[in-house]
């Protein structure tokens, strides 16, 4: 097997409140999701959704029904988003080749048996995903930022001035839940959704990048009167459940890709929490 992923449970709000550093690490944190010819994941129970990395470096590697699935192909009862965040590359998809270029994002809808992953020439090929149950069959689209829906919120001298690039998401093509999109920080601006927010109806995981060896991310969740943190590298995701804020200060600027599932499809749907609020 060339995709291994490993399963996380979901967790509740108050048990949160007693779990140390090492706990939320262990429960929230995904490391090491890039392994050479690899798919690499991890498969939480908060809405099902799967977060992974795919980095084929010497041969192809093709996405694999694990053992969770209980399924034939990966995709029979699945859809997935994949982000480019590496070289070009070129994937095949029951047979069809596509090129997709850096910071592009592609779905893929159930029902697809075969996705193949090619390394590029450069060897830099790194792919992120989130993959979530899905009811219908909707046609394979790659998105590009050109195609995105775009907003840019907050200011430099609120250290939070980010573009938001909405790729796989309901205003721009139809998925049965799954959400995805980007967000780069401006040089000087450091803060991720703040002011923070919560949604009751939808998970999220968030997966850091663009982020230098020396520099770090300190990712804050938890319900909006009892917040942790936990410090976040280059390269690594964390899942935030439903009833969990999820909002980072780096060392530096970076850019960050979101993921959702779960009940609806409204991204505004959000309840905002005013910085003055946070415990
Ligand atoms: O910087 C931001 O603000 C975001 O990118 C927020 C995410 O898109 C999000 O949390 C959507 O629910
Ligand atoms: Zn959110």
């Amino acid at each position: 097997m060339n995709t291994e992923i490993t399963t996380r449970y979901s967790s509740h709000p108050e048990d949160f409140k007693s779990y140390p550093t090492s706990e939320i690490r262990d429960k929230f944190l995904i490391e090491d999701l890039f392994k050479a010819d690899k798919i690499s994941g991890v498969y939480t129970l908060e809405d099902r959704l799967i977060v992974g990395g795919i980095h084929p470096v010497h041969s192809p590697v093709q996405l694999e029904a694990v053992d969770q699935l209980k399924a034939e192909n990966f995709l029979d009862r699945r859809e997935i988003g994949i982000i480019n965040i590496g070289a070009k590359t070129k994937i095949d998809i029951d047979g069809a080749s596509l090129e997709l270029d850096h910071k592009e994002a592609l779905y893929i809808g159930k029902g697809v048996k075969e996705v193949i992953f090619h390394p590029s020439p450069s060897g830099d090929t790194y792919l992120y995903f989130n993959s979530a149950p899905a009811h219908q069959e909707y046609p394979t689209r790659k998105i590009t930022r050109k195609d995105a829906e775009v907003v840019t919120l907050g200011s430099l001298e609120n250290s939070n001035h980010r573009t938001i690039y909405k790729l796989l998401v309901n205003s721009v093509l139809e998925t049965c839940q799954l959400q995805m999109g980007m967000t780069e920080l401006k040089p000087g601006s450091v803060w991720n959704t703040m002011p923070a927010h919560t949604h009751d109806r939808r998970m999220e995981a968030y997966f850091y990048f663009d982020l230098s060896e020396e520099n770090v991310v300190s990712h804050f969740m938890g319900q909006a009167d009892e917040t942790r943190h936990i410090w976040l590298k280059n390269h690594q995701a964390i899942i935030s459940p439903p009833w969990s804020i999820h909002s980072g200060a780096g060392t530096s600027n970076y850019t960050f890709i979101w993921g959702m599932a779960g009940e609806n499809m409204d991204y505004k749907d959000m309840d905002g929490i005013k910085p003055v609020d946070l415990k």
